[in-house]
């Protein structure tokens, strides 16, 4: 496995609006992107940038009572941590990596919320944290 990036963390919201405006007021972010749908994964997505090109807030609100982070916010209604997401420079290799370590990977390859491929390991596997693997997108990020 070749580790990139941590490109960002996600975080389970139980209201969009309501996130944006704390990452605003509370903690002074001022790249708070526009809200999108992206409804194959079931998630209403926002990104938060960190100064100097770090690592982003991914804000994951549900959509529908099937998305990823519905059960999430069921259990922690505050909403909170829901997974952390590294790059790497080849997502067939990575897949591969993990699957050889025995690893339960969470469906198929999909494109993610910056265009390029993504897959998730189960958090079981990975020592209690979710973990998305991405592709780095072409020239960085
Ligand atoms: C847009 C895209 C992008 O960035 O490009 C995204 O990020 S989309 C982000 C949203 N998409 C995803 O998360 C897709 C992959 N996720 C999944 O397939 C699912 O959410 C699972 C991770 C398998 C969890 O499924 P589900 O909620 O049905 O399972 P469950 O409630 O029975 O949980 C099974 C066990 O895993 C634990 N568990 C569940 N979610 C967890 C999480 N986020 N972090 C750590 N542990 C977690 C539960 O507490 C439980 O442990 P106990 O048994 O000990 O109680
Ligand atoms: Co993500």
């Amino acid at each position: 496995m070749k580790l990139g990036r941590l490109n960002h963390i996600g975080v389970a919201v139980p209201d969009m609006e309501a996130a944006r405006a704390f990452y605003r007021d509370s903690l002074g972010a001022t790249e708070i992107g526009e809200p999108f749908d992206m409804i194959e994964q079931g998630v209403r997505v926002c990104f938060v940038d960190t100064p100097n090109g770090g690592t982003q807030v991914e804000l994951l609100a549900p959509l529908g009572e099937d998305s990823p982070v519905s059960g999430f916010l069921g259990k922690n209604p505050l909403g909170g941590q829901h997974h952390l997401c590294f790059e790497v420079p080849d997502i067939a290799e990575a897949r591969a990596e993990f699957e050889g370590q025995g690893k339960r990977i969470l469906g198929p390859t999909r494109i993610g919320a910056h265009g390029t491929p993504i897959f998730f390991v189960h958090p079981k596997d990975m020592g209690g944290v979710l973990t998305e693997i991405m592709e780095t997108p072409e020239g960085g990020h």
